[in-house]
């Protein structure tokens, strides 16, 4: 299978758990909750979303013919030694693309494969790292996982029920939108009401990385 990637770039793993962790993103172009395009943006499934992946014109991006041509892309970019090599595959929707060939070449090739993921679609087995971000008004069928990650506040999000689900950690993550002051308050205030929680920063933002 090819692959369309919108974008890679070497950057720090911003939010999460593992979050300060030097990582390649690959950025899967495409999403089965919003077209990326912003006269849908109203009335798309997901409406917040902070990210382009519509196309394959970003920096590092392009139609990867298959995996193991993507994979030449992702060390050439890690620019580094054998050790700790990372991975993040986000997007857009990741898991409407990555299957085997492209899980069996990263590991071939060293890698430690995080994903981002909206959780609609399960995730692929392989991967070592799932952190799941649902979105309200669709159906999370990945329940289990790494990190659950909310951003908050999503009114139809129901945390007592999702702390239920098989994570080992549970975040949440302040709304970046013109009010995110604000929502940055009402986070940290339900993080100290249900402490199974704790707060993830977009640090990348507030470092000015991509
Ligand atoms: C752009 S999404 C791509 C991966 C996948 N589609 C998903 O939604 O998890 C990457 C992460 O950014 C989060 N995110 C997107 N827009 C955001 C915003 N405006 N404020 C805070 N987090 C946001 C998502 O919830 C997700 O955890
Ligand atoms: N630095 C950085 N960290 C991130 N963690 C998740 C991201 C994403 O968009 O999936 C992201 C991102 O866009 N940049
Ligand atoms: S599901 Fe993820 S990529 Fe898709 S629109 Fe929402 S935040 Fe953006
Ligand atoms: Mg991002």
């Amino acid at each position: 299978m090819s692959y369309a990637v919108k974008e890679m770039l070497l950057t720090l793993q911003g939010e999460g758990v593992q979050a300060g962790r030097r990582a390649v993103f690959v950025r899967f172009a495409g999403c089965n909750l919003w077209s990326g395009r912003e006269e849908d943006r109203a009335t798309a499934i997901c409406k917040f979303c902070d990210t382009d992946f519509v196309g394959m014109d970003g920096l590092g991006g392009g139609r990867f013919a298959d995996a193991d041509a993507l994979v030449a892309a992702v060390v050439a970019m890690w620019d580094g030694g054998e050790q700790d090599r990372f991975v993040v595959l986000t997007g857009g929707e990741p898991m409407l693309q990555v299957d085997d060939a492209l899980v069996d070449a990263l590991h071939a090739a060293g890698f430690f494969l995080a994903i981002e993921s909206n959780g609609t679609l399960p995730v692929h087995p392989g991967i070592d790292w799932v952190c799941i971000s649902p979105k309200a008004g669709s159906e999370t069928v990945q329940r289990s996982g790494d990190e659950l990650k909310v951003v908050w506040p999503q009114p139809g999000t129901d945390l007592e029920a999702m702390e239920k689900w098989g994570f080992r950690h549970f975040l949440l993550q302040p709304l970046d939108d013109p009010n995110a002051v604000t929502n940055q308050a009402a986070a940290m205030a339900k993080v100290m009401e249900r402490p199974r929680w704790r707060l993830s920063l977009q640090t990348h933002k507030l470092l000015g990385l991509r």
